[in-house]
């Protein structure tokens, strides 16, 4: 099976973003990924819902939102009216997490859950039938560009053999310093999924690099 790459929207030119959605939409990509970080789970601000409506209008794709907020159960509603297919909220960020799963799924969306760095995936064995996706951060949640932490690749491993066992057609997404130099160890490691911001947007040529990133001729993954 081939893997998802979804290009992070953060790394976009946000003078000409109608011009980046369009040249994702015609790429090999496979979904649209948005940032959303509230300046207190994370430290930075990056853009909210009229950012999101403008992607919703022009983008082909499904969009894969990605909440770095505190109370994250508040604006969910409001996520899924503006085009959400998948909503991530964060482990750390979220007291009762079972109760955020239920609610994002009875708007109509895939439910996934982001573990920063520091989280053990342990953490997720009693929830993980529940998920359509794990979000494995290989950087500390906040900024693109980046450089990724390698023992996110056992985090993946770990996640992988767990899911194996409880819930085999799990996606594993890995976002944070993800290139062309590291995608193939990472699906080896048992990651289906790809967020890719400075990779992409900073390449010479963007769909080239994303055609490079989907198409890997020495590894594909089996669930
Ligand atoms: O969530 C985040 C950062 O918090 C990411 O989605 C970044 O936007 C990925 O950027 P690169 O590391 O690929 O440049």
């Amino acid at each position: 099976m081939k893997h998802i790459i979804a290009p992070s929207i953060l790394s976009a030119d946000f003078a000409n973003l109608q011009r980046d959605i369009e040249m994702i939409n015609n790429s090999e990509a496979d979904w649209f990924h948005i940032d959303v970080m509230d300046g207190v789970f994370v430290p930075n601000i990056s853009f909210g819902f009229p950012v999101m409506k403008a992607v919703n209008k022009y983008a082909k794709k499904p969009l894969d939102v990605h909440l770095m907020i505190v109370n994250p159960d508040q604006y969910i509603e409001e996520f899924a009216k503006n085009g959400a297919a998948i909503i991530t909220v964060h482990y750390e960020a979220c007291t009762h997490l079972h109760r955020t799963i239920q609610l994002i799924k009875s708007h109509g969306c895939k439910a996934s859950v982001a573990l920063n760095p520091h989280t053990p995936v342990i953490l997720l064995k009693d929830i993980l039938a529940d998920l359509d996706m794990v979000l494995i951060m290989s950087v500390n949640p906040g900024f693109g560009g980046q450089q990724f932490i390698e023992q996110s690749f056992n985090k993946i491993t770990e996640l992988r053999n767990m899911a194996n066992e409880i819930h085999p057609d799990l996606i594993i997404e890995v976002d944070g310093g993800v290139s062309i130099s590291n995608i193939d160890a990472l699906i080896t490691a048992g990651a289906t999924a790809f967020v890719a911001g400075n990779a992409i947007f900073a390449a010479a040529d963007q769909t080239q690099m994303i055609a490079d990133m989907k198409n890997r001729p020495e590894v594909s993954y089996q669930i």
